[in-house]
């Protein structure tokens, strides 16, 4: 079964249009931009464009690349202190020579958009209210919506960076599955994905999970956005994967959309003044 991220995103952002028009709500989402990396162009094209169609007011903050840490401290600040800002993005990943730490924990965590800040990463971790991470809430909107069970179930998350691997497995853990965090470190990685019933790929890596490395029925979930002769792909050999796995999400048209949908729906939850809850 193809989990069909782009399909349901869509839904999504139509039901959050919705709810945007009737409650009366019109959110503005900040987002600064530092430097001029292409990558970044993409990720924020495609936000602007779900904003124009959700209803939320999209502001790009740009700064150029040779910006000093202090100066995106002080632009922050002057968001945080906003009252017509209700969410705040700092595109990642920022040049060299920029604090990146120091400039996410000066996010007003009420604003904090990406659920990044280390306050919303508590409250992630002791499953308090807060927002969460954009590609993880995707990831397990998508699980829900495909009715795909968490409880009781091995899952298996290939990746722990602090933005994807780390928070899909604590949602997960939440959701009560029994989780495994691999990495670069870890031995016979593929003896530990074949025992998962749901496989989490955010490595980095094309081509890193091959059907060997998948038992039969297994759900494969790929975060992956690799470019490979010029092609987008995602971690996991699609063809020979989606032969045997019982669900899988397709790079493009996966988890990317969702991540923008969960972005636009964090936005509007914070707009409502109400401290989030998601599983
Ligand atoms: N579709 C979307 O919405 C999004 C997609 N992405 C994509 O997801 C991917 C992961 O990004 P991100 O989460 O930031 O991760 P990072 O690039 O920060 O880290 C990659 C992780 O994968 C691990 N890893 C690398 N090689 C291997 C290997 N051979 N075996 C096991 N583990 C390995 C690393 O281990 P170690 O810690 O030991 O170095 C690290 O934990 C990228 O392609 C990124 O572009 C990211 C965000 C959103
Ligand atoms: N503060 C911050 N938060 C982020 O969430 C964040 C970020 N910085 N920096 C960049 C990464 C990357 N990211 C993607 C989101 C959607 C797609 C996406 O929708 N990709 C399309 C393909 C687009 C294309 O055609 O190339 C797809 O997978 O279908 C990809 C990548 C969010 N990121």
């Amino acid at each position: 079964m193809i989990l069909d991220g782009k399909g349901l995103a869509a839904r999504r952002l139509e039901l959050l249009k919705e709810d945007i028009l009737e409650e009366k709500l019109s959110p503005t989402l900040a987002t600064v931009i530092v430097g001029d990396d292409p990558a970044s162009h993409m990720y924020v094209r495609m936000k602007h464009r779900a904003c124009e169609q959700v209803g939320i007011n999209s502001v790009n903050v740009t700064l150029p690349a040779d910006t000093t840490t202090k100066t995106v401290l002080d632009r922050i600040r002057q968001l945080n202190e906003d009252p017509d800002i209700d969410g705040i993005l700092v595109q990642l990943p920022l040049p060299e020579g920029i604090d990146t730490e120091s400039v996410i924990a000066s996010i007003n965590p009420e604003k904090d958009v990406d659920g990044f800040h280390p306050l919303n990463m508590g409250r992630l971790m002791t499953g308090l209210p807060g927002p969460r991470p954009c590609t993880p809430k995707g990831i397990m909107t998508l699980l829900s919506e495909y009715n795909i069970p968490t409880s009781g179930k091995r899952a298996v998350i290939v990746g722990r960076s602090v933005d994807v691997g780390r928070p899909i497995g604590l949602l997960l853990l939440h959701a009560d599955a029994t989780v495994t965090i691999c990495h670069s470190k870890t031995e016979n990685l593929a003896e530990i994905t074949r025992q998962a019933d749901i496989l989490v790929s955010a490595a980095g890596r094309a081509g890193i999970i091959t059907a060997d490395m998948v038992k039969p029925g297994e759900s494969v979930i790929d975060v992956g956005t690799n470019q490979v002769n010029g092609k987008l792909c995602g971690d996991v050999s699609f063809s020979e994967v989606e032969k045997i796995a019982g669900a899988i999400t397709p790079v493009p048209g996966g988890v990317g959309p969702m991540t923008i949908a969960s972005l636009m729906e964090n936005t509007a939850d914070i707009a409502r003044n109400r401290c989030v809850h998601f599983m």
